[in-house]
């Protein structure tokens, strides 16, 4: 794959960019702002994604060495200003946009810098920032589409999942983070704790999923599709419960995305009936 493309890391960011498109399904309302509003996020998606690399570019060194700035294939220096750049592009096409639009993409964009740059060495708030970015793009959506409370429901669900997900992955990066002096929680209070934290949370989570039907939001076929995505969640809450070693908090994060684009099928089919 081409590394411009890799180093954006396409699957995230089209997901997000299909959690705007869910939003508009579900309010029945596309137009020329929703397409607007996915390639911004998508825009916002790479961009953090590239510079979450750059500042992160000696400690995966050590946990991450195939990426493409620690393996030589694309220039620290390069990286960033292809970061910055994306990150302009995207609050220009904001202004086409109502300005509150612009004021969320100015404030994703600090907050995706100042992770990168300070937070995610940050016991907790860190994870709390990513999470509430992901579930962000929800209300972000919701905003653009006018479906308020719909999109606040499900942003409250994104950012339960991505929360357990990102202390999976601090177990994951444990070795390096520990080197550059990082104070995750696997560091902090250690990893059987942290393991289980995320176990509960993604139990809790997958358990309450079903939520979403009995408000009326989505309708059958969204517990048929969920249904799938619930067990696999159960599995890796399970796994991360019963050990908290690199090679299971690896195969939970996995896992756990997996779920996520199972919930997406699921929102999708249950929007359609
Ligand atoms: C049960 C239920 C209803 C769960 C909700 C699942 C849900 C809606 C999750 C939100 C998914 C979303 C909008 C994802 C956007 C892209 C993404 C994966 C963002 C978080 O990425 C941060 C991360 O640390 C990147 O790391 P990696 O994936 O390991 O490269
Ligand atoms: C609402 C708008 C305009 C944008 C939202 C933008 C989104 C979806 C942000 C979600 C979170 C996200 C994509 C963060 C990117 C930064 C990132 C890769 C965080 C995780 O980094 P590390 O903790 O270093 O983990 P890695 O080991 O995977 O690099
Ligand atoms: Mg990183």
């Amino acid at each position: 794959m081409n590394v411009y493309i890799e180093i954006l890391r396409p699957i995230n960011a089209l997901m997000a960019t299909i959690a705007v498109i869910i939003v508009a399904i579900i309010s029945k309302n596309f137009g020329f702002n929703v397409i607007l509003g996915s390639l911004i996020v998508f825009l916002v998606t790479g961009a953090g994604n590239v510079i979450n690399d750059y500042f992160d570019r000696e400690i995966d060194m050590i946990n991450k060495p195939n990426r493409p700035i620690p393996s030589g294939r694309i220039k620290a220096k390069i990286a960033l200003i292809y970061s910055l750049a994306l990150f302009l592009i995207a609050v220009f096409l904001s202004f086409l946009l109502r300005p509150i639009i612009t004021f969320i993409v100015i404030v994703a964009e600090a907050l995706l810098i100042l992770y990168a740059y300070k937070l995610k060495r940050k016991c907790l708030i860190g994870n709390v920032v990513v999470s509430f970015l992901t579930s962000l793009t929800f209300i972000f959506a919701g905003i653009i589409v006018n479906l308020f409370l719909t999109s606040f429901y499900i942003a409250i669900f994104a950012f339960l999942m991505t929360m357990a997900r990102e202390i999976v992955k601090d177990i994951e990066d444990i070795e390096g983070d520990k080197v550059m002096g990082a104070k995750t929680m696997p560091i902090v209070y250690g990893t059987e704790i942290s393991g289980k934290t995320a176990a509960i949370l993604i139990i809790l989570t997958a358990l309450l999923s079903p939520v979403l039907y009995l408000l009326k939001i989505f309708g059958n076929l969204y517990i048929l599709f969920l249904s799938f995505a619930i067990i696999l969640f159960l599995k890796s809450a399970f796994d991360i419960f019963k050990k908290q070693d690199k090679k299971t908090a690896r195969q939970t994060s996995k896992y756990l995305k997996i779920g996520m684009i199972i919930t997406f099928l699921a929102f999708i089919a249950g929007s359609i009936a």
